[in-house]
């Protein structure tokens, strides 16, 4: 179980609902994903305007948790209004803060970033903060009350997996609330290795929707992550310098 604040939840893969080819494709994904949690850029909706095509419209909103995210915004004080208004909206009362503080890499700005999460914190949101892979921000992060924290693997959208693994498992390892890996996954092996590293979850987009088959590879991830999963709970035989027989012959009479 993912225990995010109040939420529950069976699936530890969170999906990002953007850049898939068509409507169709991202339900069918979304579909075979089992994904509990999707979330999407506030400001990319037409939340208020029901003129508009919005993608909630294709999903069976009664089986996810959406958690809006504030993508977009530079500020703190913009990060906080857009969570404002996904909270007016009725969508939820989780929030995902995405402040971009570098337009080339996407590297979120670790400054607006813990202002973002602190505001929000005590205006009572789940916050859920997208961080860089630096260990003592993301000590910061929780020690102000954030219900996850979500340290990147690598820059949005670049599919180079996990750079740091280091990082990330000593932010597994010092951190009390769910940490989900997100942003930078490629491959499902990257998935699994986060897994494998102790993360509580995964939130993927762009490895999905950017497939050549995105429906197959939202099955794949979402199989990476339970194997990676249950690889981590089986826990890892030690790394040895040199070779163990897998079979020993130790106090065997070999004729
Ligand atoms: C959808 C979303 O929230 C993204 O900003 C997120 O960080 C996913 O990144 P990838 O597209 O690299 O998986």
């Amino acid at each position: 179980m993912l225990r995010i604040g109040p939420f529950e939840f069976s699936s530890r893969l969170l999906l990002g609902t953007g850049k898939y080819p068509n409507f169709d494709v991202q339900k069918k994904a979304v579909d075979v994903s089992e994904a509990e949690i999707l979330t999407f850029a506030v400001r990319r909706m037409n939340i208020f305007e029901a003129s508009q095509p919005n993608f909630l419209e294709n999903l069976d909103l009664k089986k996810y948790t959406l958690l809006p995210n504030t993508a977009g915004a530079k500020t703190a004080k913009e990060a906080v209004r857009i969570a404002k208004l996904a909270k007016a909206s009725g969508l939820c009362d989780m929030i995902k803060v995405e402040l971009i503080g570098c337009q080339k890499t996407l590297l979120p700005d670790p400054i607006e970033t813990i202002k973002a999460s602190e505001e929000l914190v005590k205006e009572g949101f789940i916050v859920l903060p997208y961080t860089s892979d630096d260990v003592v921000l993301a000590k910061h992060l929780e020690d102000l009350g954030c219900h996850a924290i979500m340290p990147g693997a690598s820059p949005i959208g670049s599919g180079q997996g996990i750079m740091n693994p280091l990082n990330l498992r000593f932010i597994i390892e010092q951190t009390t609330v769910p940490v989900i890996i997100d942003a930078g996954i490629g491959t499902p092996s990257d998935a699994a290795i986060a897994m494998e590293l102790g993360a509580d979850g995964v939130l993927l987009n762009t490895a999905v929707s950017g497939a050549k088959d995105p429906i197959k590879m939202a099955e794949a991830m979402k199989l990476a992550i339970k194997a990676g999963r249950l690889g981590f709970e089986a826990g890892r035989i030690a790394r040895k310098e040199y070779g163990q027989a897998s079979s020993p012959v130790e106090g065997m009479s070999i004729g």
